[in-house]
């Protein structure tokens, strides 16, 4: 200490030149970090967009996607950014007047034209996908069902995006890409981790998708994809005519055509709906689809009245199943072949909707039976009053269409109180709705390589640490270097003097 005044004096400008060399190489340190982050950083995301209609038997969604321009091939990249519901019915109710079909997908698509950046527009993809309502109308009115794509392809083309086709797609492909769209989301193809498998349940169909060890003994309901650098071998089913909407037809056709009479008033009472529920209907509307068979007298209506008995329900809905004559070593019903379901689940569309509103999701099947017991027991009216501001046509299906869910999942499907807890019910992962038209796109645009795309081996959060961390290491082992030269020069002049 005594040493200092006169090191001082030796030479003044040694301390000012260590503290000047200091702040220098702080800077430079400082400056190094700020230049790597900005450097790496991108200034400005750029997003491109993508654009699917789900024209389904009920009605048509549109939905908009975007992804970082510069990642297109990453999982977990695209997001819905919006979906729009298109006003009224599904395509496949224009039969008639078609050209209603395109008129009515213009405000959504409007819509879309005023999201998505101008200068995107022309390199925006749009695409338009239509499912069972159009497979339906195709078998029983081929020119009409050709006259509506044509009405909803003409209105498309007219927007200044890159119109890619309009067209029905198969079952297959609606249950394939429902399933890309839920792992893609899932984030689960990339890592060769367990797969959810995907049920989605329509008006007019519904679709079962999963990865299944088993031996698959029908071609027709196996797929293999390579994703990603793996393989998957996923069975896959659509049932056309048993999403709800057809299956309630169906159901209420069995319970008209024991009653023959052409005279009096016919009343069919319905299980499945509650008690206290009366509403006079036309015949017509249960037998006018090419699902159900045999009208005896189309102009007549009938009164359809509730009973509300869940266990009666149940025991109605599960004659729309054939459990009869399965010629594979094992079935699911109508003597299709289904191996014995495998892993996690997600179930969306209707699933969710239905079971969501019963409050059934996260129920074991047992008390799920036994809720749904006491709902479909409850008066019509008092249903009514409690839920003064949902549609009175979804309203009065509950009952029916949560029954619906039950047996199908167990009588058809065979999931049992084992397994039920694998079965998520889901409506979004992320941003994104759980549905096949996002599958739909990334095949399209070839956005899922089958081979593991090359990535930087750090993502950019990681590098950034990686770079602060090293550059703090660096200071610290500066100014040690300091303090470690300073001190043999001082001893050392400690020794002369
Ligand atoms: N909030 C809701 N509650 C109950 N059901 C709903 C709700 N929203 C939609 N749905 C039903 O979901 C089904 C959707 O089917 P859709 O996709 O139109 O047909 P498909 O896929 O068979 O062509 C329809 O039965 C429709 O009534
Ligand atoms: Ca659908």
């Amino acid at each position: 200490m005594d040493d200092q005044p006169e090191m001082k004096a030796k030479n003044p400008w040694h301390r000012p030149r260590i503290i000047f060399i200091t702040v220098l190489f702080v800077i430079g340190i400082v400056s190094m970090v700020a230049i790597g982050v900005v450097q790496n950083k991108p200034l400005h995301q750029k997003y491109k967009y993508g654009i699917v209609l789900d024209a389904g038997s009920s009605h048509t969604s549109v939905y908009i996607y975007q992804w970082p321009a510069e990642k297109e091939n990453n999982t977990g990249m695209v997001q819905q950014m919006d979906a729009c519901n298109v006003p009224g019915v599904g395509i496949s109710g224009y039969s008639t007047e078609p050209n209603r079909a395109g008129d009515s997908l213009k405000s959504c698509m409007d819509k879309a034209r005023s999201i998505i950046p101008n200068h995107r527009h022309p390199e925006t993809p749009v695409y338009l996908g239509a499912t069972a309502g159009m497979r339906l109308l195709e078998m029983k009115n081929a020119a009409a069902s050709e006259k509506v794509l044509e009405s909803v392809e003409r209105v498309l083309q007219t927007y200044p995006f890159s119109y890619q086709g309009a067209r029905i797609i198969s079952g297959q492909e609606e249950g394939a890409f429902g399933w890309i769209t839920v792992n893609y989301l899932n984030e689960s193809l990339r890592q060769a981790s367990g797969t959810l498998g995907a049920l989605d349940l329509g008006g007019a169909s519904t679709q079962i998708t999963f990865v299944s060890g088993q031996k698959q003994e029908s071609p027709d309901n196996s797929i293999d994809f390579r994703l990603y650098g793996h393989d998957y071998h996923v069975y896959t089913h659509s049932f056309l005519c048993y999403g709800k909407d057809q299956v309630l037809k169906l159901s209420l056709a069995n319970e008209i055509r024991p009653v023959h009479t052409k005279t009096e008033t016919i009343v069919v009472e319905d299980p499945c709906f509650h008690p206290g529920y009366r509403m006079n209907k036309n015949f017509q509307s249960v037998f006018n689809s090419p699902c159900v068979t045999g009208l005896s007298y189309p102009e007549k209506n009938f009164v359809h009245m509730g009973s509300g008995n869940g266990t009666k329900c149940h025991a109605a809905v599960r004659k729309v199943f054939n459990d009869s004559g399965c010629s594979y070593s094992i079935c699911s019903f109508n003597g299709i072949f289904q191996p014995r379901v495998e892993g996690q689940f997600g179930a969306f569309s209707a699933f969710f909707f239905v079971m969501d509103f019963l409050n059934l999701t996260t129920l074991s099947l047992d008390e799920a039976k036994e809720e749904l017991g006491k709902y479909c027991a409850t008066p019509w009216e008092i249903i009514k009053q409690n839920h003064p501001n949902v549609k009175e046509k979804y309203l009065a299906e509950y009952c029916f269409s949560g029954t619906y869910i039950l047996t199908l999942l167990e009588d058809g499907y065979n999931f049992t109180s084992h397994n039920w807890q694998d079965i998520k019910f889901i409506k979004k992962i992320g941003n994104s709705d759980a549905g096949w038209t996002l599958g739909y796109m990334l095949n399209l645009t070839n956005m899922i390589p089958a081979e593991s795309p090359d990535t930087p081996p750090l993502p950019y959060g990681g590098y950034v640490t990686l770079m602060v961390l090293f550059a703090v290491m660096i200071l610290l082992l500066g100014l040690l270097a300091c303090k470690v030269f300073r001190r043999p020069t001082g001893s050392a002049q400690k020794e002369i003097i």
